[in-house]
């Protein structure tokens, strides 16, 4: 059996949680490399400088490829003079994810607005951004669930935008891209030979036939049956009240939402803890904890792990399978 490469994990926002959760993440026992500034860990971390990311360290030691930002890191508040170096971690991290150096990547949480009022970060997020260092691949955000059976997968279609543009940005073109993305990630990255996908409608009730809406009626269930048509195994428009229930999971493998908060109120309640943030599409493997920035509690040293040791477990589960 070969060793496992390595897994990126870029240090996001310095002064968020994210460096305090790297070396707690060496309970998982799996190899991954910090990719950051060894000043913005916590005190007393031991950690060793590596040259590439597969060179070796004592056990305990977290590895570090090292990346000097300009500036320290006070908890809480980020600095505007460290934006540019947080987008820098995220493209050197790639690159070492496509030479093949790493087996993937696992991004601890940035903060959007530092990025954008620091750096002019053009991007809403990791995925959109990732998204266009892979050459401006289509690409799905999957939020996946680890300690809930039956788990709880969800892939929001339209993601940071303002709820007022939902209905307008959700086409049937870009519905179909996001279900073409989603199975095939189901299969290649998951190991599930016939996914099964739920959609969810975007009105209450999916539109109670078009008296509460009319998206579902117009155009929604039209695209479900050609695509059906095809061979994909798919659901809906389906009530999303309804859809996150244990029986209702059971039905299906992972849910197609309308918007963000559809797709991330239901995982975030069920598995705030060990919810895992995936980037469907790429061709490099990504995870990222479920949660962000925790401003109020950075420097605490309370934050919990959870949700980190996943997202670098499920790189590694991902990568295998590639
Ligand atoms: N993938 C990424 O880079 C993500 C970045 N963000 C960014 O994070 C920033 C803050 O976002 P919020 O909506 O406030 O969400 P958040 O997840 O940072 O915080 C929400 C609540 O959960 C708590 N929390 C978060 N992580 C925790 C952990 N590991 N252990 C214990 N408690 C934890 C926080 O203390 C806070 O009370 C924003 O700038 C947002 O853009 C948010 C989500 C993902
Ligand atoms: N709310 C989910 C989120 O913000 C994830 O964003 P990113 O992974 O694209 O950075």
């Amino acid at each position: 059996m070969t060793e496992a490469r390595p897994i990126i994990l870029t240090c996001g926002e310095p002064a968020g949680v994210g460096p305090e959760l790297a070396p707690k993440a060496l309970a998982l026992g799996l190899p991954f490399v910090f990719l950051g500034d060894p000043r913005h860990l916590p005190a007393g971390t031991a950690w060793a400088e590596v040259a590439a990311p597969g060179d070796p360290v004592a056990p305990g030691v977290l590895a570090v490829l090292r990346h000097d930002f300009p500036a320290p890191a006070v908890p809480g508040r980020p600095d505007p003079a460290n934006a540019c170096a947080v987008v820098e971690v995220i493209a050197r991290a790639v690159d070492l994810a496509l030479t093949g150096a790493a087996g993937g990547i696992c991004t601890l949480p940035i903060s959007k607005e530092a990025l954008k009022r620091g750096a002019g970060f053009a991007f809403p997020g990791h995925t959109e951004y990732l998204a266009h260092l892979a050459g401006d691949v289509p690409v799905a955000m999957m939020l996946a669930s680890t300690n809930v059976e039956p788990p709880c997968r969800v892939v929001p279609v339209t993601i940071h935008i303002p709820l007022a543009e939902v209905a307008a940005a959700l086409t049937p073109a870009l519905l179909e891209q996001a279900i073409r993305i989603t199975d095939a990630a189901m299969r290649r990255d998951f190991g599930i030979a016939r996914p099964r996908l739920a959609i969810a409608g975007l009105n209450p009730h999916a539109g109670e036939n078009g008296v509460m809406g009319e998206e579902e009626a117009r155009w929604m269930a039209p695209l479900v049956e050609r695509l059906r048509g095809e061979g994909f195994d798919l659901r809906g428009p389906l009530p999303a009240d309804t859809m996150f229930h244990p029986a209702a999971r059971a039905r299906y493998d992972a849910a197609l939402c309308a918007y963000h908060d559809q797709a991330l109120i239901p995982i975030k309640t069920l598995d705030f803890a060990g919810g895992v943030n995936v980037t469907l599409g790429l061709p490099f493997v990504r995870t990222s904890p479920d949660h962000g920035t925790a401003f109020d509690i950075a420097g605490q040293g309370v934050a919990d792990a959870q949700s980190v040791i996943a997202a670098l477990r499920m790189a590694h589960e991902m990568a295998a399978r590639r």
